[in-house]
């Protein structure tokens, strides 16, 4: 059987290495380097920028001072991208899966590259999106390549992008402002979590201008009456899907797929944000469900508990939805988080039907508390209640919330 994938980001290269257990397959990537948005733009370079600021965060709160430089944290960047780019070369390498630099296009059940034809018996479109482009704009993908000396940046949306590059860049000791036309910052998100990070984001010195749109020219935002000057101007919503030789592929927005992530045509799959989706953890096991329903499984991706983290210290991290009855735990009720001087932020788990519907947390290590409230919410409360927390850990918080818990 002969497959072949569009994309070498996470849904694309786990898509990939799925088909190769028992199919010959292609993946064909139009940049020359592989890994996708995430290795090459997003969570990687982010993740890496984000660890001297991370550390420079945590000295302060113990009243000692370390300086990184933007150009220091971009080279722990450019380094990660690079180990990770290579990674994903030496995956496919090893499952055998053939790699074609070259721009991909469908039509009528075949993908063309350049002139070539592909014959398949198979397809996984893994195209994912690209970057906002908005006049005298920078997006998040072009940070860790900036090339530019910069004191001040103008942050348009206080969404999820917005307010994780908003903290790396403050600790990295530069003046941010962030710029939200809704009124508050993560609007879509918990009304506690909303309220205690605005407090925080004030704390830390990060400027909130919110509930009006913005007008942009060069180095200059407009704000209500206002005009603000800053050296750099970072864009950080409306990302656009990649379908430009797929229209044929039944799309509305983003490409149509059913639990098994096909398309409807033919033996054509989709995967990763090109889905609709937008974490590289819900790309990668989407991958893998349409890899191997390509070459005949009967997989289904299942999104109950799909974990969200936001990389900022305190983390910021949530589950499900938080609308049933709900028990926060303060950190500052935690041992573990008093022993480590780390009391900011809560957890907050909620309920319905005598299972976990949702959680949000706010605080050290949430990325490690809301996944394993990910994995509670699969169990009934019984089963959740048997889980005992080490001690001291933050884990804690969780076993403390469920002890609380009245039906
Ligand atoms: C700044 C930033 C930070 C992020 N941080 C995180 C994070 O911390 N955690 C997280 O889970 N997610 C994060 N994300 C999101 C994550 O990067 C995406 O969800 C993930 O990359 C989606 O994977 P994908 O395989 O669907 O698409 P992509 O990674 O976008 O890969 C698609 C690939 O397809 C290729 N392609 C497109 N069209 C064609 C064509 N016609 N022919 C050939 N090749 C083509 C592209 O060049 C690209 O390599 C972040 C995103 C950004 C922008």
């Amino acid at each position: 059987m002969n497959i072949t994938v569009v994309g070498s980001g996470p849904a694309g290269l786990y898509a990939a290495i799925s088909a190769a257990r028992t199919a010959k397959v292609k993946l064909v990537e139009k940049q020359d380097r592989l890994g996708g948005t995430c290795v090459l733009y997003g969570c990687i370079p982010s993740k890496a920028m984000l660890h001297p600021s991370i550390l420079a965060y945590e000295l302060s709160r113990l009243g000692r001072k370390i300086d990184f430089s933007f150009d220091e944290a971009q080279k722990f960047a450019k380094e990660a991208i690079d180990r990770l780019s290579k990674g994903a070369e030496y995956m496919l390498e090893s499952q055998g899966v053939e790699v074609i630099h070259g721009t991909a296009t469908y039509r009528s059940g075949k993908i063309n590259v350049g002139n070539e034809s592909i014959e398949s018996d198979g397809i996984v479109i893994a195209t994912g999106t690209e970057k906002p482009k908005v006049n005298f704009t920078i997006a998040s993908d072009d940070i860790p390549y900036l090339n530019k000396d910069f004191n001040s940046v103008a942050v348009i949306g206080g969404g999820v992008g917005g307010v994780e590059y908003s903290w790396l860049i403050k600790m990295l000791g530069k003046d941010v402002h962030i710029f939200e036309k809704q009124n508050e910052i993560l609007p879509y998100l918990d009304s506690d979590l909303r309220r205690e990070v605005t407090k925080y984001f004030k704390k830390i010195g990060i400027k909130l201008h919110l509930g009006h749109d913005v007008t942009i020219s060069e180095n200059k935002v407009r704000f209500a009456d206002e005009e603000f000057s800053a050296d750099l101007i970072l864009f950080t919503f409306g990302r656009k899907p990649l379908l430009d030789g797929f229209e044929e592929i039944p799309h509305e927005k983003w490409i149509r797929v059913d639990e098994r992530m096909y398309t409807g045509v033919g033996n054509i799959y989709a995967a990763g944000d090109i889905t609709g989706s937008f974490t590289a953890h819900e790309a990668i096991n989407k991958g893998v469900v349409a890899g191997l329903n390509v070459i005949g499984n009967k997989k289904v991706y299942s999104p109950i508990g799909v974990p969200k983290v936001l990389y900022i210290e305190p983390q910021i991290a949530y589950v499900g939805n938080t609308n049933g009855k709900c028990v926060k735990i303060n950190m500052a009720e935690v041992a573990r988080a008093i022993a480590e001087k780390e009391t900011e932020g809560f957890v907050k788990i909620c309920f319905e039907n005598n299972k976990i519907v949702g959680a949000v947390a706010f605080s050290e290590r949430a990325e490690e508390i809301i996944s394993l409230i990910s994995v509670l919410m699969r169990s009934t409360l019984e089963e959740a209640r048997e889980f005992i927390a080490p001690h001291p850990s933050y884990l804690e918080a969780v076993w403390e919330a469920l002890r609380r818990f009245e039906p």
